[in-house]
């Protein structure tokens, strides 16, 4: 099975702290897998997820994604790869709040010359709508400006965001936090089938113990983080 994402001997610390908030000497992450990063509020998991998509680099040690160390490749490439290659669910979603659910998605491929080419055979508009009905949105609500939604509907539509153009990997960061357990369990199970159907990695982090029972494969940060993971401030 080929590696999404390996870390080895990873070290990070913010500017100013005393001690590395990170340091994780091994962590791999096949292709096709769904996993659950979990922990306590403060303890370095948005960070971990800034260093696997590029947008901090790290100090000693090293971030391979898809094969490629982050530490060798220019900043242009770091943010060439992360757009190809990378969806990203912000906890806040990130939404454009004036703009339909629909542009919000497409938009994703603007500066992704390799998510357009995957959608060659098909349009952008049309796939974005594939998504956004799998995910559970009326055409009326693939319309409709992004305030206007609710936290659910607006959390699919960043889902969708991430999932167009068939990115390797998924990066889901708290995405559930607002939901309650109903919404939050259907919003994963429509997160693993457009996953699933893509052959898309999962990396889905949140500090709520509860979620591990669904996913395969559920880490917790503070076993294999040999840093301060926050304690020390
Ligand atoms: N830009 C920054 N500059 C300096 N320190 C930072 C910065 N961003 C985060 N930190 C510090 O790094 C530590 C970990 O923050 P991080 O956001 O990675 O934790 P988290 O596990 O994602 O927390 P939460 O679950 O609350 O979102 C915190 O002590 C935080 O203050």
């Amino acid at each position: 099975m080929s590696t999404c994402v390996e870390l080895k001997q990873l070290q990070f610390t913010w500017p100013g702290a005393q001690l590395p908030l990170l340091s994780i000497p091994e962590l791999t992450i096949n292709r096709g897998e769904r996993i659950l990063l979990r922990g306590a509020s403060g303890s370095g998991k948005s960070t971990l997820l800034g260093l696997i998509a590029g947008i901090h680099t790290s100090g000693p040690g090293q971030v391979k994604v898809l094969g490629e160390d982050l530490a060798s490749l220019s900043q242009h490439h770091r943010d060439r790869l992360r757009a190809n290659d990378i969806g990203y669910i912000f906890q806040q979603f990130n939404l454009l709040p004036y703009l339909s659910a629909m542009a919000n998605v497409t938009l994703a491929c603007q500066f992704a010359p390799a998510r357009r080419k995957r959608l060659a055979q098909q349009s952008i508009t049309a796939e974005a709508e594939n998504l956004l009905t799998r995910l559970g949105l009326t055409s009326a609500q693939q319309r409709q400006p992004a305030h206007q939604l609710s936290v659910g509907q607006q959390q699919r539509v960043a889902a969708a965001r991430a999932l167009l153009g068939s990115p390797a990997l998924i990066i889901a960061d708290e995405p559930t936090s607002a939901l309650d357990q109903a919404h939050r369990d259907d919003f994963i199970q429509l997160l693993f089938e457009a996953c699933d159907a893509q052959q898309t990695t999962l990396l889905f982090v949140t500090h709520d113990a509860t979620l591990a029972p669904l996913f395969p494969r559920s880490i917790e940060l503070s076993d294999i983080n040999h840093g301060s993971g926050g304690r020390d401030v």
